[in-house]
């Protein structure tokens, strides 16, 4: 048995990218999809939203003289450029996925509206949040943290490239220790970057918790769903 009935799975942009320079990497996101198929088959009501760093990220474009506002919507529509091609994927393995997108482009993905993407979620298929909050200033954790919310999800479960929350960044101080869980005023007090201070506030503001795992170690998001010692449990 599952150990939630309904998630929010956030999934890294940046590790879509694989082995690749930029991108979307075919034999990474089937992996992904995959694992994601394995929760659904335990019963668990599966909602996603994915990145944009493996195309753009605002905070990139700012600090190259770009308007920064202007940056952050090109990294929301590189995220539903991911959610796209994630929804796509689901579709050639032998999913149901429905992609809602934060921001207007009806020709192109569905409008998110909380009644239908709730209906889709009763109904058992995926449903992948496109262009983050739409908002700028914001990132896609925030976006996790704001659908995990509205959907009623039970957990954050943030897929990432890194295995858990940390004392510090472990890609730059090889001495940090993980945490096998953390309150969240603990991981907001000593800002810890794993997740930005916004997301952590929202999730501790309507008591969700947060899963961090690593996307790379196979079978842990399947884990983490069954309830097993996996990633860090950030906690209210
Ligand atoms: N205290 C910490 N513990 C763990 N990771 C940390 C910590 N501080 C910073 N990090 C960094 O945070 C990164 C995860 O956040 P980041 O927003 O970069 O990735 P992501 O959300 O998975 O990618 P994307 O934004 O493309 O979806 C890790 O790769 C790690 O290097
Ligand atoms: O609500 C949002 C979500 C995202 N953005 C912009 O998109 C990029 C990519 O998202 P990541 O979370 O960094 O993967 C982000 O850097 C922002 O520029 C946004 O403006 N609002």
């Amino acid at each position: 048995m599952p150990a939630y009935k309904r998630i929010l799975l956030k999934l890294s942009g940046e590790a879509l990218m694989g082995d690749d320079a930029y991108g979307i990497n075919r034999a990474t996101i089937v992996r992904m999809v995959r694992e994601v198929q394995e929760v659904t088959k335990l019963g668990c009501e599966v909602a996603v939203v994915i990145g944009g760093g493996n195309i753009f990220r605002g905070v990139a474009g700012g600090s190259v003289g770009m308007d920064r506002a202007t940056a952050d919507y090109m990294g929301m529509l590189a995220t539903v450029m991911n959610s796209l091609a994630l929804a796509d994927t689901m579709r050639q393995e032998g999913m149901t996925a429905r992609v809602m997108s934060a921001i207007a482009i009806d020709q192109v993905v569905e409008p998110y509206v909380r009644p239908k993407a709730l209906q889709y979620l009763e109904e058992g298929k995926v449903v992948v949040f496109a262009a983050g909050t739409g908002n700028p200033f914001f990132t896609t954790d925030t976006a996790a943290a704001l659908r995990g919310a509205e959907i009623g999800a039970e957990v954050v479960l943030k897929a990432t490239k890194v295995d858990g929350v940390y004392t510090a960044d472990p890609k730059k101080d090889p001495t940090a220790t993980r945490y096998s869980k953390i309150s969240f005023d603990e991981a907001i007090s000593r800002n810890l970057q794993v997740l930005d201070a916004t997301a952590f506030a929202l999730c501790r503001d309507q008591k969700l918790p947060i899963k961090v795992f690593s996307i790379f170690k196979e079978g842990a998001l399947k884990r983490v769903v069954m309830g097993e010692d996996e990633g860090t449990l950030v906690h209210v």
